[in-house]
């Protein structure tokens, strides 16, 4: 589907989509325990593929009320305590890379043979550590192309024990093999071959399964306990456990990968004496929350009420800042489509690991910029946008397939001379299926093929 977002101001109150991270996880969660009910959900393309697994291995996940899963305000997950049945048929992930990770942990649980396949995206990604980390465990982990990429075949049962796995590719891994490690016998303890990125994404993990009544510890090099994952030298998680959500049920908070867009627009192009505010924006572990902190650092007036969870947003005249996004590789492309409308150099630092995501988002961000005006350079771990240089006009721009950089060119051409076409907007439902209608709300003059506004 191809959208038409032309130059526009925008203003009002929206509320954040939830969390998909930890929709993810509540979901698998709520499967390994013997039941639980996930209030506020993210129902998208992504998280329910993790439904459908949860629903392969015995488990199911309806809504509570409402008769369409779309409309859900709470899922009640049947869970498979722990055992996942093996799967009637082949897993489809979608373009899900949590997914794909989780799951084929949980796969290496059961006894007997699970096959995870996606859409071309996800078949493209790297997942050959995990299929490594299970086959040194004792499971049969293999790539059908022998390539480390999807289709996948595992076959289990994972009893657990001790692994070595790169922190470099994906933290991804790490999570599955401490929420799979929780329920096998022996528990499993990860050393770290590299230093973690995404460190954040597993203190989510951590914060998460704390919430279900599950232990795991980060540790340093002398295998002291740490408290959080940052700078962690492996971790462990005890065999045995039990998920169980205290009062059986677990509220998912809203998503600061999906705020940044919206933080994003507000900074570039709020009406003048205007304000974007942002429900729904409470703190937690997610290290996209950085955002808020980085725009700042860019000049954008902020305030952030973070007791009531609320973000006001107003326009001003940004600069160029140099960003680590080691630890927040989702918010390169929201931090590039800022440095292309800021005066000045924005260099994005630390990156190599953002070309593993649904596309190589290191370049899809260089190039689709570049269409639009702005001057871009492209290293191998290092994106620079030279907004002074820039002057962004509307053109015909290529959303890759992907969520977040079709959100991030929307943010782009809120600001582009004229009319800005992106191609494949459909891709905002893997993670914030109403954004355009939310952007729409807000003022964003956006046209959908089909549709009659
Ligand atoms: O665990 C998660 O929920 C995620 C971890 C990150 O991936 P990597 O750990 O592969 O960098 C992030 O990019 C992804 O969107 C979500
Ligand atoms: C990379 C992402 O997700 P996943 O790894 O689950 O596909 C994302 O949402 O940006």
């Amino acid at each position: 589907m191809d959208v038409h977002v032309t130059s526009s101001t925008v203003r009002g109150t929206t509320r954040a989509p939830p969390s998909k991270s930890y929709t993810h996880r509540a979901l698998l969660a709520a499967g390994y325990s013997d039941g639980a009910t996930v209030r506020s959900p993210l129902v998208s393309a992504d998280t329910k593929a993790t439904a459908r697994a949860v629903t392969a291995f015995g488990g199911g996940v309806e809504p509570e009320s409402a008769t369409d899963i779309d409309d859900a305000d709470a899922l009640v997950v049947d869970g498979f305590g722990g055992r996942p049945a093996v799967p009637g048929d082949v897993i489809d992930c979608a373009n899900s890379g949590t997914t794909m990770r989780l799951v084929t942990a949980a796969a290496a649980l059961a006894d007997g043979t699970t096959v995870l396949t996606g859409d071309g995206s996800l078949r493209s990604r790297p997942q050959g550590p995990l299929l490594e980390a299970l086959g040194d465990l004792g499971v049969r982990a293999e790539s059908t192309r022998a390539n480390g990429q999807a289709p996948l075949v595992v076959s289990g049962p994972l009893a657990g024990g001790e692994v070595a796995l790169p922190g470099d590719v994906s933290s991804q891994y790490v999570t599955a093999l401490l929420m799979a490690g929780a329920v096998t016998e022996a528990g499993v303890e990860i050393d770290l071959t590299t230093p973690l990125k995404s460190a954040p994404y597993v203190d989510i993990t951590l914060e998460l399964l704390d919430d279900f009544g599950v232990e795991a510890t980060p540790v340093d090099d002398g295998g002291s306990a740490l408290d959080g994952a940052a700078g962690a030298a492996g971790f462990v998680v005890d065999g045995g456990q039990s998920y169980a959500p205290a009062d059986g049920s677990y509220t998912v908070p809203g998503d600061f990968s999906s705020i940044s867009y919206l933080v994003a627009a507000g900074a570039v192009a709020a009406e003048p004496g205007e304000a974007v505010r942002i429900e729904g924006a409470v703190p937690s572990a997610q290290g996209d929350s950085a955002i808020v902190e980085i725009a700042e650092r860019m000049g954008a007036d902020i305030e952030w009420d973070r007791e009531a969870g609320v973000i006001a947003v107003r326009r001003a005249d940004l600069s160029g800042v140099e960003v680590d996004v080691g630890d927040t590789p989702d918010l390169l492309p929201t931090i590039a489509a800022l440095g292309a409308v800021a005066e000045g150099e924005t260099r994005i630092t630390n990156c190599e690991h953002v070309r593993y995501k649904e596309t190589d988002r290191v370049a899809a961000m260089a190039e689709e910029l570049e269409k639009l005006g702005a001057e871009t350079t492209e290293e191998q771990d290092t994106l620079t946008v030279h907004g002074s240089e820039s002057d962004l006009r509307g053109a015909s721009v290529d959303g890759r397939a992907d969520h977040r950089i079709v959100m991030s060119l929307a943010v782009a051409a809120l600001v582009a001379e004229g009319t800005t076409t992106i191609r494949g907007g459909e891709h905002v439902d893997v993670s914030f299926p109403n954004f355009f209608d939310a952007m729409a709300d807000l003022g964003m003059a956006v046209e959908r093929d089909g549709e009659s506004e």
